[in-house]
């Protein structure tokens, strides 16, 4: 992937807006913070993307699976969505994705286009929990990125539509608000083999 000029120069681009996005909300965090403010997101405007060691991670899985039908739960800017789209590009596949906030879903347009991949990837604006309730199965790779508290109703509704062997990984598996989702597939070693990478962050796991 990185001998294509038009998605490694994309992805640089991308990584250093994201990373930029990251420093700023932890200044606008700690300024919070000392007055005795609670910060919350701009969820409108921040990146809270993988890096670039989990994106390649993404490509690297989807490419040796051979995963054709892609989806992903939450594409912020379309930076795990371009990872994603160029190995469906390879497999002769195509990845569908959806986000709840329009100012992102038109800047992962633009960027997928920037990258070459508009042609490889379908987003749904709006609700997961509605706009991935009309996918077609099986799923060969699911990604869930979006609201933690989400992985658990998103992954129970797409189930159904996993196919044997499908690969499913989630981002942020170290965080308290996924504990019940990883347990369900922790839970299950008959249905699910399951590992938990890059130091907790990332479960990765097979439908059996
Ligand atoms: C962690 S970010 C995704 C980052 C992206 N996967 C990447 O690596 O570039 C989470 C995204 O999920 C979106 N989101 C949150 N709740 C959602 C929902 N119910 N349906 C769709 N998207 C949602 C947010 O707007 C946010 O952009």
């Amino acid at each position: 992937m990185m001998n294509d000029r038009l998605i490694s120069d994309t992805l640089r681009t991308l990584h250093e807006k994201a990373e930029a996005d990251n420093l700023l909300r932890l200044e606008e965090r700690k300024k919070a913070a000392a007055v005795g403010k609670v910060y919350g997101h701009r969820w409108e405007t921040a990146y809270l993307a993988v890096g670039k060691p989990e994106g390649e991670f993404l490509y690297f899985i989807a490419n040796v699976s051979g995963a054709k039908n892609i989806v992903e739960f939450g594409c912020s800017f379309g930076i795990s969505t371009i990872y994603l789209a160029a190995a469906a590009r390879n497999n002769g596949g195509h990845v569908i994705t959806s986000d709840l906030e329009q100012n992102k879903v038109e800047g992962a347009r633009h960027n997928l286009r920037e990258a070459g991949l508009d042609n490889f990837v379908t987003i749904l604006p709006g609700d997961a929990i509605s706009t991935l309730s009309s996918i077609e199965g099986p799923v060969d790779l699911l990604f869930l990125d979006g609201a933690k508290e989400l992985y658990l109703p998103v992954f129970n509704m797409l189930k159904p539509k996993l196919k044997r062997g499908a690969i499913i990984l989630a981002d942020n598996a170290d965080k308290e608000e996924v504990r019940e989702f990883n347990q369900l597939l922790t839970s299950a070693p008959d249905e699910y083999i399951t590992s938990f990478l890059f130091d907790g962050r990332l479960l990765a796991a097979t439908f059996i």
